[in-house]
Parts: C-alpha cells; sequence; structure tokens
C-alpha cells in the first residue's frame, strides 16, 4: 500500500511518518505541504533519516493522487477542499477537526464558518466503532483532548455507573499545539510552570467530547473541561470525574472496567494503586488508565495518560486505518513505552 502525508513537515506528519516507517503493509508515497514544499523532509524531520532526502511538494490533488491512502494532517479547515478532489476508491484520514462533529451548530459554535461534514469517528474503542470503520474510506480522527477523555469514561458509561455532568481537568505536552511558531509556547513561557488556557466551557474540544460520551451513554452529556499546558514535549494526563450511579461501589466499578477492557490491545488498565503518568505511553500506541470511586464526594475518578502524538493522533489514525483496510488492529503499532 502505498501512503501519501499532507503536512509532513508538521508535528503529527512526523509522527505519522515514524509510525508507517515502520508498518510492513506501507510504503510511503508524496510528502505535501505548505511553506515548506520544496525543501528536503530532512531540513524538518531530522529524526527520520531514511527519508531526509524526500522532496517536498506543495499540497496539490496532483501530488496525492494514486495513493491508497492519504493522510491530511493539515491545520483545521484546510481538509475538505482536498478530500473532495480524491476518489472514492482512496482512504482518506483527516486528523484535524474538520470532520469529527455530527452537529453543523456546534461546529459554528466552537470552529465557525461552513462545517465540512462528517466522517466515521476514528476511535475503534468506542462501542460498535470496529464495524463502522471497517471497510470505511474517510476517517476523522479524535482530537488529542477527547480520545483521553472518551477512552477514560466510555466504560463508566457504557456500564451505566456514571452520570451526565462529567469534570475534566487535562494537562497537554507543548507538541498538541503544532509546529507553527506562537509566544505563548517560548521556552521562556512554558518551562518550570503549568497554567490553564481555554477555560470556561470555550476549548473547541469540549462539544466532541460531549459527542462521544452521550452516544455511549445514551443521554445528553455535559462536559466542564478544562485544558493545562504543562513543560514537556508529548503526553496528555486527564484527570475526568463524573457523579457515581446509585450503590455503585469500588470494586463494582473497577469490575465493569476490567470486563470493558479486557480484549482492548491499547487500553491498559493498570493495576490497582499504580495510577497514570504520561512517561508510560512515550510513543506508543497506548493509554494507561485507573479508576477509582471517590466515595465521600459520590464520583467516578478515571485518570488516564497518552501520548498526544501517538495514540492521540498519528498511532490511532493508523489504528483505524488497519481495520478500515482489514488489516490486524495492532499492526505496525508500538503496544509498549519507553522507561524511565
Ligand atoms: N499536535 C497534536 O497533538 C495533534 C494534532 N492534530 C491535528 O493534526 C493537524 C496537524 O497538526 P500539527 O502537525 O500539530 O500542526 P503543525 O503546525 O506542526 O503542522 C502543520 C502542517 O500543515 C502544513 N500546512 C499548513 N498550512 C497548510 C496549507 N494551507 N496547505 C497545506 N499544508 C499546510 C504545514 O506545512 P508547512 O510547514 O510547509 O507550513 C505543516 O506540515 C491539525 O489539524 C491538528 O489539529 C490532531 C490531534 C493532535
Ligand atoms: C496543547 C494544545 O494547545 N493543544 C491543542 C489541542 C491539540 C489537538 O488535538 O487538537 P486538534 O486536532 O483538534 O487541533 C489545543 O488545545 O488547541
Amino acid at each position: 500500500m502505498r501512503a501519501a502525508i499532507a503536512g509532513a513537515s508538521g508535528y503529527a506528519g512526523g509522527e505519522l511518518l515514524r509510525l508507517l516507517l515502520g508498518h510492513p503493509e506501507f510504503e510511503i508515497g508524496a510528502l505535501t505541504a505548505a511553506s515548506s514544499a520544496g525543501s528536503r523532509l530532512g531540513a524538518h524531520q531530522p529524526h527520520l533519516p531514511r527519508l531526509a532526502d524526500r522532496v517536498i511538494e506543495d499540497t496539490t490533488a496532483e501530488a496525492l493522487a494514486g495513493h491508497d491512502v492519504v493522510f491530511l494532517a493539515l491545520p483545521h479547515g484546510h481538509s475538505a477542499a482536498v478530500a473532495a478532489e480524491l476518489g472514492p476508491e482512496t482512504v482518506v484520514v483527516d486528523c484535524g477537526a474538520d470532520h469529527r462533529l455530527a452537529d453543523p451548530a456546534a461546529w459554528q459554535e466552537f470552529y465557525g464558518g461552513d462545517h465540512a461534514g462528517t466522517w466515521p469517528y476514528g476511535l475503534p474503542e468506542l462501542p460498535g466503532q470496529r464495524e463502522i470503520l471497517a471497510g470505511a474510506t474517510r476517517i476523522a480522527v479524535p482530537g488529542c483532548y477527547p480520545t483521553s477523555v472518551l477512552l477514560a469514561l466510555a466504560p463508566a458509561f457504557a456500564a451505566r455507573l456514571a452520570g451526565p455532568d462529567v469534570v475534566v481537568v487535562a494537562a497537554s505536552g507543548t507538541s498538541g499545539a503544532g509546529k507553527s511558531p506562537k509566544s505563548h509556547l517560548l521556552g521562556s513561557e512554558v518551562m518550570g510552570s503549568v497554567g490553564a488556557y481555554g477555560v470556561g466551557g470555550v476549548h473547541r474540544h469540549t462539544p466532541e467530547m460531549e459527542q462521544g460520551l452521550s452516544a455511549v451513554a445514551k443521554t445528553p452529556v455535559r462536559v466542564s473541561f478544562t485544558p493545562t499546558l504543562a513543560p514537556m514535549s508529548r503526553g496528555i494526563l486527564a484527570t475526568c470525574t463524573a457523579p457515581a450511579a446509585p450503590g455503585v461501589t469500588k470494586e463494582s466499578l473497577r469490575t465493569a472496567y476490567e470486563v470493558a477492557l479486557k480484549d482492548e490491545p491499547f487500553v491498559n488498565l493498570l493495576p490497582e494503586g499504580v495510577w497514570p503518568a504520561t512517561a508510560m505511553t512515550y510513543g506508543a500506541n497506548t493509554a494507561a488508565l485507573q479508576v477509582t470511586l471517590d466515595e465521600r464526594a459520590g464520583r467516578v475518578i478515571a485518570v488516564i495518560a497518552i501520548d498526544n502524538l501517538t495514540k492521540g493522533t498519528a498511532g490511532g489514525a493508523i489504528q483505524s486505518v488497519n481495520l478500515a483496510l482489514g488489516l490486524p488492529e495492532e499492526l505496525g503499532l508500538p503496544l509498549t513505552g519507553v522507561a524511565p
């Protein structure tokens, strides 16, 4: 299979290429971007020496034509026009937000502009989603924060152990914001400090979390989400809480998660008493998850760590593509992290 990567000079593009180089079914075709077109990949992704001499092209339909799979790792709003020029025989994977939301009003409120449409959502661990992704030719890769929150709370909502008022506080590494220069990402702003941003129900991942959790719960779920920026390059640690349903105990909660996750290759329910840390998932397509009941507050507490660029973007994208193409879901994806 030949795969093209649009946005090859960016963080998501670089992680897609790192993983595809280790995938036995893929060869790497066109590499495209915008301002870096005409330069060699080695100038932008020096950690990928096997591709260092490849020349980046402009992102055009001609450059992306003739591939089995096209990964779009472009800024929001740029995917729909490119995808429209690619035929239905090509599997098109949008790592951006353009095709994640089903509700045009939510798109309008949080992103603005015209809604591009809705594609099958690339989170195979959600109930029924593997069947939807099998044979799909268009895939919307979830946002990195929604990936963490949906993985953390879906088992509780599927088992009806949690109520619909969710609170999430999550820390992300700076690569979540992409590679283009931004003053709040300067080393002098980020090093030695953790700060909140997007506070007060305004972060654009909020409706995506509500969409996914409401579908699992089969009732509307509200999410109050506060992101924070942490002085690390990769990783998300999300603490997700929801009211415990009447009668829930620590034991019933643990059992529900064990049952829900026993066959999940990438979601690791940690041994009791071990709490997730981002380092556990560095460079791996895994999630490290722990759950308990706060008996005093009557709330389910799920804490999850992922690598935002791996399970949170590129690894999750390839996992969904494996399913779409009828390949083993785990093919080419790292199941183990790096420690210490
Ligand atoms: N970083 C993360 O953790 C996650 C990112 N995503 C999504 O993945 C997408 C890419 O993000 P990320 O890699 O972080 O961003 P970067 O800023 O690191 O990279 C953006 C890439 O898009 C290219 N590009 C920019 N504008 C255009 C354009 N008009 N036409 C064609 N190419 C263009 C850039 O090329 P050039 O360098 O030549 O300008 C670059 O290759 C975004 O939609 C993001 O939301 C999703 C989940 C997590
Ligand atoms: C640290 C940081 O800035 N993170 C980004 C989210 C990155 C991501 O997954 O989002 P999209 O694919 O939806 O862009 C943010 O909060 O906007």
